[in-house]
């Protein structure tokens, strides 16, 4: 397939996502993102093509449409190519929302996302990364979950053998069994579900981790002491319930995808999230091609005639997943907050373990 790589439009720590142009001028062709990265680094991506593969079709999943190999300035890269949402990460959808979103709309949010972990968690995987800014937007309404790069089978431990373990997902959300115990079960998800919706009403992660502060000591709050994620008092009663159900220690016990469903806090229809304030003037004011006039989203890669492949504008990011030999939680929070083993990132309150 023949194709041009567009704008940038995300940068993660696999890769960088860039916009599907086609080759000649407007087109009526549906546009389409890339994810790519040095082909010495995608074992993530690669991976991420093969779970969504494997899960199959959800309308609140990301659509894979095929993969590809460039030479890019000299360099091999690894291409997936993915529907294009329109309306980019929840994350910024709450910074242009003044910071933070209405009970009703994160209600929504919720029962979308939740509908996808259902269908992931039903098919044998575990997203492990839930994060706002992996829960793409779409201006016909659609939320859809992306970035299956950390994802594995349910109850797959991290690392080749039980004494290694790899940190999967960011640690903020990161759930006291993967802590504790290297375990990546479907209840990790409804953890990180759970910070999540306290991050969309509140505008601010669930656990408080200032820069310069200790690590390993909110570790250990997450991983070992009764300590849970604040649950916002102002949030509805029906709000705080399901939280609670959310943040349960021990993952037997809390709740799961399927059970939450039924929870009246997330009962009702999908009907579409109103525009933000910010979003409404940009509607008014500025001229821009619109969606509509694009046609459905092609169902592969393939489906494109007539594209050719330029040289990317924007650098790769790349890098491995990282992994340490451990003894114990305690071994394990040391290791995790130690920098010589993990190279933390810390922005706007996110720390991303590379
Ligand atoms: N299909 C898409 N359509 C529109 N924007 C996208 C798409 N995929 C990714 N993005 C944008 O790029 C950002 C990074 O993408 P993604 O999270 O998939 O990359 P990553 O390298 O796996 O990141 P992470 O650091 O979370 O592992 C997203 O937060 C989103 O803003």
């Amino acid at each position: 397939m023949e194709w041009v790589r567009g704008d940038t439009i995300g940068f993660g720590s696999f890769g960088t996502v860039n916009l599907v142009l086609p080759k000649t001028g407007f087109s009526k062709s549906p546009l389409m993102a890339v994810k790519s990265c040095e082909i010495t680094d995608s074992v993530s991506l690669k991976n991420e093509k093969e779970v969504l593969d494997r899960i199959g079709s959800c309308p609140q999943i990301i659509r894979c449409l095929g993969d590809d190999y460039t030479v890019e300035k000299g360099g091999k890269l690894y291409n997936l190519f993915l529907e294009y949402a329109d309306k980019g990460n929840l994350a910024d959808q709450v910074k242009k929302s003044g910071g933070n979103l209405m009970e009703s709309d994160v209600r929504r949010y919720a029962r979308l996302i939740l509908k996808g972990l259902s269908f992931v968690h039903s098919n044998g995987f575990v997203h492990c990364d839930i994060k706002l800014q992996n829960i793409l937007l779409f201006g016909n309404g659609d939320v859809k979950i992306a970035d299956f790069g950390l994802a594995k089978r349910n109850g797959e431990k991290g690392g080749e053998e039980q004494r290694r373990v790899e940190i999967r997902g960011t640690p903020l959300n990161i759930a006291p069994e993967s802590i504790n115990e290297n375990v990546y079960d479907s209840a990790v998800d409804i953890w990180a579900l759970g910070c999540a919706i306290v991050e969309m009403f509140t505008g601010k992660p669930a656990w408080n981790f200032k820069p310069g502060t200790n690590l390993a000591a909110l570790l250990i709050k997450i991983g070992v002491s009764d300590e849970l994620p604040g649950i916002p008092q102002v949030l509805s009663e029906e709000g705080q319930d399901f939280l609670g159900k959310c943040f349960v220690k021990d993952p037997k016990k809390r709740w799961t995808a399927e059970m939450l469903l039924d929870h009246p806090f997330v009962a009702g229809d999908d009907e579409f999230v109103s525009l933000t304030r910010c979003e409404a003037e940009e509607e008014s004011t500025s001229p821009r091609c619109s969606f509509e006039e694009f046609s459905a989203s092609p169902r592969c890669a393939f489906e494109f005639p007539d594209w050719v492949s330029t040289q990317s504008t924007a650098s790769s990011q790349s890098s491995s997943v990282p992994s340490f030999s451990i003894s114990s939680p305690w071994d394990r929070i040391r290791k995790l907050a130690c920098d010589e083993a993990a190279d933390w990132t810390i922005s706007e309150s996110w720390i991303t373990l590379r």
